[in-house]
């Protein structure tokens, strides 16, 4: 996998730019936004594919001349997605239902790839990788290079970076498992780095549900009055947009669905 994302960001620009993604695409080769004047720019390149379920697959959006690319992103994304079901099933448990609780609830999990090239930057300071924010989604397994620091979480108002353990995944718990799970496991606020000497490339595999799914505080996770729902009930898909709408600001996604009290 790591290979076939680094034959693909080398191919020259002019192929990568076939896969090209539209102005309102999720899908296709692109860099990251550029969000505002006074913010620091996204110093990144990616290619972002759905994956799973293979019917939502848009091949057009995949480098099929890349030899070994599409066997190692459909192998890789099968195998990551058993991961992402297995923690599904322990967190269920977790959240006080059977280990099939989440599956029944979210449906079968979709699957978005997202993989990203960070270039080196002579200047780091006045760049970032990818600004801070949480993934919308449900969970997101990472897999990142085993020797270059770039990934970062907000902690207690610092940054903290998140040392890649050698053939170890990073899993983050997304916006729709924070709202599930009544704010017991949150979303986590992160941002990626540059380096300045070595390029890293990152693959970020998003596990969502059916747009058309309402998501809210599960009956599990609720005791009126003692832990009242704390989220409002919202339909994945205007969830969604309103992360994408809004671009990138941190956790400010999921405080907008909060209940205030
Ligand atoms: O490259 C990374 O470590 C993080 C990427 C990321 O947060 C994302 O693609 O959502
Ligand atoms: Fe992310």
């Amino acid at each position: 996998m790591k290979a076939a994302m680094a034959a693909f960001f080398e191919l020259p620009l002019m192929e990568k730019k076939k896969f090209a993604m539209g102005a309102n695409d999720l899908e296709g080769y692109g860099q990251a936004y550029v969000v505002s004047e006074e913010q620091k720019l996204d110093w990144c390149d990616l290619v972002a594919l759905k994956t799973l379920p293979l019917e939502q697959r848009n091949l057009n959006f995949w480098p099929l001349n890349l030899p070994g690319f599409k066997e190692a992103v459909e192998e890789y994304s099968i195998e990551v997605q058993k991961v992402a079901e297995e923690i599904n099933a322990n967190l269920s448990i977790l959240m006080g239902m059977e280990r099939d609780g989440l599956k029944r609830y979210q449906g079968e999990l979709k699957q978005l790839m997202r993989m990203n090239y960070y270039p080196p930057c002579s200047s780091p300071d006045l760049v970032v990788g990818v600004s801070p924010h949480s993934d919308g989604g449900s969970l997101t397994v990472l897999l990142q290079d085993d020797d270059i620091i770039g990934l970062q979480i907000k902690h207690k108002g610092e940054w903290i970076p998140v040392k890649p353990i050698p053939n170890a995944l990073v899993v983050n718990i997304g916006d729709a498992i924070e709202i599930m799970s009544n704010g017991v496991y949150k979303s986590i606020e992160h941002r990626a780095i540059t380096n300045e000497k070595k390029a890293r490339i990152s693959a970020a595999a998003f596990a969502y549900v059916d747009d058309e799914l309402e998501i809210g505080p599960l009956d599990s996770m609720v005791d009126d009055p003692h832990r009242p729902p704390m989220y409002k009930k919202i339909k994945y898909i205007y969830y969604i947009r309103q992360v994408l709408a809004r671009k990138m600001d941190g956790k400010a996604h999921t405080d907008l669905v909060k209940i205030q009290t």
